[in-house]
């Protein structure tokens, strides 16, 4: 039987090291779409790499730092080539088409797959299922309606009846390649960890196209999942991200060895979990291991996981329903208290990069209003309010470690 078929937009760091894997450890060839026309020569080239597991030594890999696992069947596209992404969608052996991109990258590729579902369509080609990796709520379904807008009336109602677009959770730490040589481009390192879970309800399942794939779990209660991850993992690492940034360090397992910042970070993670507990009916004790086995993640020194990488673009990071701003929100409709997770807002309108577009833009928004304004603007809460006094008295103490 001819191989089933897979497409993947962004051929980075998630895409190569994490749903590329998975997908080709389930049978698939998985053709990378992405414009770095680098890498895509490279996997034209070589159609083959290595994912190096960069464990700490505290889990599967008891004796060795590291263990491979090598990556077949793989080739790439280019997305500015249209006919070759069209070509790729009419063919009848892709069931299925995922994305790593970034979350401003999702209405850039738009165009493409819609003019690749047209292509389907046209050539009678069977159910296909979406399924966007971004770190963000919601993801596919934005990625759905970015696409929609390229779609004429009777290609939207095929695309309603032949594909399902499915939210997901994505949760594995993959740092940009480091360390593997000029002559192996396509290397990836990554930690032992990854979660998958995706958004049942939305798939397709018919036939060859059934899903779940190795490594993928299905769930009818995908919020829990993506508030646990993004309000916990991506919420301490943040944290941890903008107060290493203020104490000098470069990674982010240098900065959680601090005692000062893992004080702040760990009652964050208590905070943001007694919030999850209330509204998800998580067991307390198995989130408090959730929350052990996430900071141990963080202290991994093998990652050498920048500050800059887990603390870009903190605009985002700091949107209302992200990891700092959601996991506040959610305790305020429990009233509970939340010094530190206002410690870690105080921490990202400190964070002062000058390569980050968005650092720079809150940077001049405190310049402009004054540190309770910025913070007004930005999380909504109004000067005077509790929040708003608490977050500007810890942007002042922390001031204090960057001057140190
Ligand atoms: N790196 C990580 O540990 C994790 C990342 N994520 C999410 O995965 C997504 C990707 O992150 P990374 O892989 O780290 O980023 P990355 O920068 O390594 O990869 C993004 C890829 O997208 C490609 N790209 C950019 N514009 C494109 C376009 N118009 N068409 C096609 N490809 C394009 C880039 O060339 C690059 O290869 C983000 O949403 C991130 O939040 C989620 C979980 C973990
Ligand atoms: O990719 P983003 O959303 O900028 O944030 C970086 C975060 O994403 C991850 O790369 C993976 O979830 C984390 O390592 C980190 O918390």
């Amino acid at each position: 039987m001819p191989q089933k078929k897979a497409i993947h937009f962004g051929a980075g760091n998630i895409g190569r090291g994490f749903i590329g894997p998975l997908l080709v450890q389930s049978g698939y060839h998985v053709v990378f779409a992405d414009v770095d026309s680098h890498i895509i020569d490279e996997l034209n080239t070589k159609h083959a790499y290595e994912v190096h597991i960069l464990d700490n030594g505290t889990d599967a890999v008891k004796e060795k730092k590291e263990r491979r696992e090598s990556v077949g069947e793989v080739s790439g596209i280019l997305t500015t080539h249209m006919d070759d992404v069209i070509k790729e969608f009419e063919d009848p052996h892709v069931q299925i088409v995922t994305t790593a991109v970034g979350p401003p990258v999702l209405e850039k590729i738009a165009p493409a797959i819609a003019k690749g579902l047209q292509g389907r369509r046209s050539t009678s080609g069977g159910v296909l299922n979406v399924i966007a990796c971004e770190n963000m709520v919601n993801q596919t379904k934005t990625l759905k309606d970015l696409v929609t807008r390229h779609l004429e009336s009777e290609d939207r109602a095929w695309a309603e009846e032949h594909v399902g677009w499915a939210d997901c959770s994505v949760d594995r730490i993959v740092p940009p390649a480091q360390g593997f040589g000029e002559s192996h481009p396509l290397d990836v390192g990554v930690e032992d960890f990854y979660e998958w879970v995706v958004d049942e309800d939305a798939l397709k399942q018919d036939g060859e196209a059934r899903l779940p794939l190795t490594g993928m779990k299905l769930t009818k209660d995908l919020e829990g999942y993506i508030h646990r991850k993004l309000f916990t993992l991506n919420c301490g690492h943040a944290i941890t991200a903008y107060l290493g940034y203020l104490k000098g360090y470069k990674t982010v397992d240098q900065a959680i060895k601090d005692a000062q910042i893992r004080d702040i970070v760990k009652g964050a993670l208590e905070e943001s979990g007694y919030a999850l507990v209330k509204k998800h009916g998580f067991k307390q004790e198995e989130h408090e291991q959730y929350i052990q086995k996430t900071l141990a993640r963080f202290e991994n020194p093998n990652l050498k996981d920048d500050v800059s990488r887990v603390g870009r673009q903190p605009l985002r990071k700091l949107g209302r329903g992200d990891r700092l701003l959601g996991p506040v929100y959610l305790a305020k409709e429990y009233g509970i208290p939340v010094p530190d997770l206002l410690r870690g807002v105080a921490a990202a309108f400190l964070y002062d990069v000058k390569d980050d577009p968005q650092s720079v833009e809150l940077q001049e928004k405190v310049k402009v209003k004054g540190v309770g304004g910025a913070v007004e603007e930005v999380t909504e809460f109004e000067v005077g309010s509790g929040e708003n006094e608490t977050v500007v008295k810890s942007y002042e103490e922390l001031k204090k470690w960057k001057a140190a």
